[in-house]
């Protein structure tokens, strides 16, 4: 049921990796399939990390498979479940029967103990993120317009941005999971810049709206040792709690940023300095 799964490494394991190696560590790419729920499993704070691209039939949100005890289980017997829709188009979530229309940068907060998660709606892009949940929350849709946003960065840095934080405490609760969208402004190519790290959190990216021949250089490793990896549009890449996770366009693009771990606070990060990179 699960495409791939990513190991948890140590960071002494960048050093000598190739550049395919890094890839098959981190890098998550072929998520968003016409026709199908993708889903891989990460053992960074146990992910599941996927993609559904409904066509002209609905898709389900699979069931358990392992193990025999928990066979056709809901998937979020213990897990809540956070969707976004990256598609230009609005699609349909059904939870148990409850039927919510994302448009383009909706998401959703699915809590632990749903039964049933389908997906429609052609054109429409669901981004999915799951992780182990504790106590259960109330089902929620959230929209960018939810939570003031934060504006970072400028035009003169390159790095001109808008942060929206959709699940997190003060805009949507759950046990684990925190969720935000950031939007680059045309011109702006600098994410999360400067860079932290949060001991204490694994977080996922998933870069899109970027053009087919544009690229995403993304930097990640221990801050005196960066290494990068090059990214395409709707490709998610695994930022393990020691690593640094930021990026450079060649053009600007959105990206969908999702944390789990010890605590549920944003400004848990250790900013560092520019001279502290190497
Ligand atoms: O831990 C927080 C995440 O890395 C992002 O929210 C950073 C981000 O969106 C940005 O600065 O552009
Ligand atoms: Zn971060």
């Amino acid at each position: 049921m699960y495409e791939k799964t990513y190991y948890a490494t140590h960071p002494s394991m960048m050093s000598r990796a190739t550049n395919d190696e890094l890839r098959d560590r981190y890098l998550v790419s072929k998520l968003f399939r016409a026709g199908q729920v993708v889903l891989t499993y990460s053992h960074g704070e146990r992910f599941v990390i996927g993609g559904a691209v409904p066509g002209a039939t609905p898709l389900t949100l699979p069931r358990q498979a392992d193990p025999a005890s928990a066979k056709d289980h809901s998937l979020l017997e213990r897990r809540e479940l956070g969707i976004v829709n990256i598609g230009a188009v609005e699609g349909t979530v059904v939870v148990d029967g409850e039927a919510f229309r994302l448009a383009r940068y909706d998401a959703l907060y699915v809590p632990m103990g749903t039964r049933d998660v389908t997906f429609s709606g052609e054109g429409a892009r669901f981004y999915l993120l799951s992780v182990p949940a504790h106590r259960v929350y109330p089902l929620r849709k959230v929209t960018l317009a939810d939570r003031e946003p934060m504006y970072r960065g400028s035009r003169e840095a390159s790095n001109e941005r808008t942060i929206h934080q959709l699940i997190l405490p003060h805009t949507c609760l759950s046990a684990s999971l925190c969720l935000g969208l950031t939007r680059l402004e045309p011109g702006s190519v600098w994410n999360t810049m400067p860079p932290h790290i949060h001991e204490r959190r694994s977080e996922i990216y998933l870069y899109f709206d970027l053009n087919d021949d544009h690229r995403v250089f993304h930097f990640m490793g221990q801050a005196d040792s960066l290494r990068h990896i090059i990214m395409r549009n709707e490709e998610a890449v695994i930022s393990p709690p020691w690593s640094v996770h930021m990026g450079a366009g060649t053009s600007n693009y959105s990206f969908v940023w999702a944390m789990a771990g010890e605590n549920l606070d944003y400004n848990d990060m250790d900013v560092l300095d520019l001279c502290q990179l190497r």
